[in-house]
Formats: structure tokens, sequence, C-alpha cells
């Protein structure tokens, strides 16, 4: 048989509880197992067996999966409604709780609602925007948590403390803040049966690794039986990781280490959101082919400069970062931080090089965009 050994879960109870748990539940999970994906241990899914495109590797009951809210409610806010359900309905917290089981452990996540806000870790980013972005989202779960946010009060925390006052007390500020990084981190985005589009928490699923270009799978959901469903995009061999495209704009490092705390390290390394020409986190880039020039407003040799000038502001160089990452003793989340910006120098030296090679042999793209300037120009006088 294809199924799962004890053995297979060694390293993890809380995995073998999860999958005894969904297949009690009739999800089809039979040709998947947890493993570590890489040299640093980062857990993952891993197919057991060939698939071909199109085929499904995983499906999972509606039963087994949370509503958690609005998709567009932030960390701290589905933290308050993650909350409140399990308290208001503790026989359906105690179905899921091993579920809950196997998601991370207090402590072993990051993201941009729970980050330290202490000046020595922030300065490690040695972007000013970057700081301020974490400031932002890290105060707004302290004031989800406080009743201090600017948004409605049955949104915040202590409207479930008055409904639920014995039960609320029992929940820390770590156990809150932890559930604001987990459901901004480990959920999707589907329709619910009124067409609401939810933030989604799917067991098992939610273990699968992002990549963009070149994963493998993608996920659905049946609209009748309202089930999920993870298939292939392309044939898949025994052995492979099981991955998915969070979001595209996951390829951005900066994207990435803010929402989720991880990096790419990509060959040939590609340039931050935020050194993009008018990039900031909160924006989508449909377009990630070219890396490097500069579409639409600014052209090619202001974008250089632009480069130019960012690379010379950074306290460090490159050199100085990779001798601060040869300290073993470096927190993991110091570490990350460093790694993060020497790949952001990479990318930028890069950026520049391509560019000024660009512009050698790009004239008449330069020239383009002048003759639609002033086209639009005598259009304005006309
Ligand atoms: C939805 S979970 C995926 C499962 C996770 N690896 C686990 O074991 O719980 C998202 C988290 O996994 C990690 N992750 C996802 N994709 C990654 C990638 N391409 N490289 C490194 N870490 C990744 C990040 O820590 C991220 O916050």
């Amino acid at each position: 048989s294809s199924s799962l050994s004890a053995s297979d879960h060694e390293h993890s109870p809380e995995i073998a509880g999860l999958f005894d748990w969904l297949k009690e539940n009739g999800a089809k999970i039979d040709n998947i197992k947890m493993d570590r994906v890489n040299k640093n241990g980062l857990r993952g899914v891993v197919a057991t067996r060939d698939f071909k495109a199109g085929e499904v590797l995983v499906h999972i009951p509606n039963k087994c999966t949370i509503d958690v809210g609005p998709y567009t409610m932030p960390g701290a806010e589905l933290a308050v409604q993650l909350l409140s359900k399990q308290i208001e309905d503790p026989a359906w917290n105690q179905s899921f709780s091993r579920y809950f089981e196997s998601l991370p452990a207090w402590g072993t996540l990051y993201s941009k609602e729970i980050w330290k806000l202490d000046p020595d870790h922030m300065a490690l980013f040695q972007e000013p925007y970057l700081e301020h972005y974490v400031q932002v989202n890290a105060n707004w779960t302290r004031d989800v948590w406080n009743g201090a946010a600017e948004t409605d009060e049955w949104k915040q925390w202590p409207a479930v403390k008055a409904r639920f006052p014995v039960e609320a007390a029992k929940i820390p500020w770590e156990h809150y803040s932890h559930y604001a990084s987990l459901t901004a981190t480990y959920t999707f985005v589907f329709p619910n049966l009124a067409k609401e589009y939810q933030r989604v928490m799917l067991p098992l699923l939610d273990l699968c690794n992002h990549k963009g270009i070149g994963s493998n799978t993608f996920v659905t959901k049946d609209v009748r039986s309202q089930d999920y469903e993870m298939v292939a995009t392309r044939p898949i061999k025994a052995g492979e990781e099981i991955t998915h495209t969070y979001n595209m704009d996951n390829e951005r490092n900066d994207y990435a280490l803010i929402n989720y705390f991880f990096l790419q390290r990509v060959d040939p390394p590609r340039l931050c959101t935020i050194d993009l020409p008018d990039g900031h986190l909160d924006a989508t880039f449909a377009e990630y082919d070219d890396h490097y020039l500069p579409r639409d407003k600014g052209g090619l040799l202001h974008h250089a400069q632009y480069l130019e000038d960012k690379l010379a502001s950074f306290p460090t160089t490159v050199a100085e970062d990779e001798k601060l990452l040869a300290n073993k003793k470096l927190s993991w989340l110091d570490r990350r931080v460093i790694e993060f910006r020497r790949e952001r120098k990479l990318s930028i030296q890069l950026g520049i090089k391509r560019i000024r090679e660009q512009a050698k042999t790009a004239y008449s793209l330069l020239q383009m965009s002048e003759v639609e300037e002033n086209h639009k120009f005598s259009h304005n006088e006309l």
C-alpha cells in the first residue's frame, strides 16, 4: 500500500496525528508525506509516487477546513475571529485539536504582525521604509489586542473579553500574537457559498511551501461540494517537493521577508519590490519576466542613478554583511534580515549593470518614450 507508516513521521507525532485525523474524516492524502526539504530543516510536503499533470494529489473535505474571516482582514483581526470561534464552541475546537497541533509552535513564526520593534533589530534593515512598514503592522496587532485600533469594536480583542470574560482571560498576549502571524501566513483565500472571499485554513495544504516559477501544483475549491483539492500542474516525480505559488509578489525578497519571513536566493538575484520604479510593498506587480528594466515613468538611466544612490547609502557593503553572517552566534531573526539586505545589495548591483548595458543599446526605447511624451504634450495643447 502507498499509505504512510508510522516511521515516516518519526520526527513528529504532531504530523502523524494530523494525517490520522484527516484520514478519519475522509481526506485523500495517501501519496504524499512530510519531510525536511532543505539544509535548514525546513518542513515541507513531498510526493511519494509519480503524478501526471492534472492529477489530484490531495483532497480535503470542507468539514476539515476553517473559514476564519473576510479576506481583507489583517492577521491581528483574524486572530480575534479564530480565538472567539474556539472559545464559543469548545467541542468544535476539540475536534480540530490534531490540526492545531500540526501548526508551528509559539516562538517559531515571524512576520510583520509580530515584528520585534527593538531598534537594534530594526536597524538591520538599513531601510527606513521597511522599519516604518513593520512598525505600522506590529502596532496594529498590539492595538487590536488593547482595543485601541481605529476599526470596528467587534473586530478587536476586548469584544471577546466582554462576551467570554473567564475564557478570554486565559489567553495570553503571546498566544494571540502568535495567532495573528499564523492567520496571516497559513491561510488561503477562497469564496464561501455566499461568494464572499474568506481567509481559509486548509490543514496539510498549509504545510506546502511557496515556489513562484516552477511550482508544481495549485489549490482549488469545488463549487458544489465546497471541498478542496490540490492538482498537479505538471508531471511530478516521487520524492519531489510539492509547492504552489502563494502569490508572485513573494518572488521579491522584501515582500517575502516582511510577510512570510523567508528569502529566496535566486540566480540572478531579483530586485526588491521597493527598488523597482515607484515600487512599494502594497503594490502588485503584474510583470515578472523583466527584472531590471524600469517600466513607465522614469527612464532607464534615471533608475540606474536611483539604484546607485541607494547602494551608496547602505552603512555596510556585501563583504561586511558576509563577515557578520559568518558569526555563528547570530540569532535566526537577525541572520535572516542581514541575509536579506545582502541579497538586496547584490540585486541592486546587478540591476545597475544591466540598466547601463541596456542603455547602450536601447536608444530606440528611450526615443520611443520621448515620442510618446511629445505626442501627449501636443495633444494637450490642442
Ligand atoms: C504556509 S507555511 C508552509 C509550511 C511550513 N514550512 C511549515 O513547516 O509549517 C509558510 C511558511 O513556510 C516557510 N516557507 C514557505 N515557502 C518557503 C520557501 N520557498 N523558502 C523558505 N521558507 C518557506 C516560511 O516560514 C513561511 O512563513
